[in-house]
């Protein structure tokens, strides 16, 4: 089924009004597009990690709907027609044309699928759930991963370069905190290379449930990768749940601003002499993550490794 969408074109000062509007002619959903930058707990509660950077906000805006193609479209546009001009006589709704473009049904929740396929990060086999193993690529340690909606196929950069770093410094036996687990690849690629245990935690609970279902697809019990939904910073309940002093290797994939924070965290989850495996700092944040270690007497800061624009920085808890 095809969708038609409708662009009403408008200004930030009615985005609010024109919202309540649409909702009160029946339409389901609506989409927003302008240049005002989101406010913190936006971001937080939408899960972003990187922000676009937008051009200056000139107070316009478009806001847009959709309507299914058996839709009585007249109907609902003419509602919409009518609620436009009430609203234009006490806010300023610009010059609120109603454009319309019509748009292929696509299943947005699948559609990235197409461009995941098995890839290998040294001698590391990552492969989405639902494709075969390639012959060539018998021999390799197999992480098996469907992410769902949460970051994590393994082709990232910033998650390479901790596979790598896990590859270099986990010891077997090891017990593994991953901050920012998102599709559990990492603590699944810890436990495939020898660890005894790990902890997973990350803000959204569909990551929580993604990383869940890839361990059991990788064959591991439930005792030897417990997940938790939160966030390890500020809540009490779940710094205890995952322990102090108990780690022997901590990662966290996650932004420099996150990182920044992390320092202090991390450093009272890690035994002495436990290993934090940091990524997810885009290149021109390398410094303030460095500094914020080095503000730290618990850190010896160990090894930077970089690819393309991105960096992960390795310390070691005195
Ligand atoms: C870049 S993804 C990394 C996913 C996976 N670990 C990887 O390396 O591919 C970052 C994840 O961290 C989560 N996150 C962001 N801030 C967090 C916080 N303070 N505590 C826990 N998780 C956080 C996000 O929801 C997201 O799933």
């Amino acid at each position: 089924m095809k969708w038609k969408k409708y662009t009403i074109d408008t200004t930030t000062e009615a985005v609010d009004l024109i919202s309540s509007m649409l909702e009160e002619q029946g339409v389901e959903g609506i989409e927003i597009e302008d240049n005002v930058p989101l406010t913190e707990a936006e971001t937080k509660g939408m899960f972003i990690d990187i922000l676009p950077e937008l051009p200056p906000d000139e107070g316009k805006a478009r806001v847009s709907f959709y309507l299914e193609e058996d839709c009585d479209d007249a109907a609902v546009l003419s509602g919409v027609q009518d609620g436009l001009s009430e609203l234009r006589m006490f806010v300023d709704i610009g010059e609120g044309t109603i454009t319309c473009s019509e748009t292929e049904d696509k299943d947005w929740i699948n559609n990235w699928k197409q461009y995941f396929h098995p890839f290998t990060v040294d001698e590391i086999l990552i492969k989405p759930t639902w494709e075969e193993v390639p012959p060539e690529h018998r021999d390799k340690l197999m992480i098996e991963i469907d992410p769902g909606t949460a970051f994590g196929t393994g082709s990232h950069e910033t998650t390479q370069l901790c596979i790598r770093q896990l590859q270099k410094y986990l010891k077997q036996g090891d017990r593994v905190l991953d901050i920012g687990t998102g599709s559990g690849i990492l603590a699944i690629t810890a436990l495939k290379l020898g660890a005894s245990y790990a902890f997973g935690t990350d803000l959204d609970e569909n990551a929580v449930t993604a990383a869940r279902e890839n361990a059991e697809v990788n064959g591991l019990t439930e005792e030897q990768f417990i997940l938790t939904a939160g966030n390890i910073i500020d809540d009490p309940a779940v710094k205890e749940q995952a322990g102090i002093e108990c780690f022997d290797v901590a990662v966290a994939n996650i932004l420099a601003p996150v990182i920044i924070l992390l320092t202090g965290e991390a450093a009272s989850h890690l035994k002495k002499g436990g290993i934090f495996i940091t990524s997810g700092i885009i290149n021109t944040k390398e410094a303030d993550v460095k500094a914020a270690f080095a503000a730290n007497p618990q850190w010896e800061l160990l090894e930077t490794t970089y690819q393309n624009d991105w960096v992960s920085i390795i310390a070691r808890k005195r």
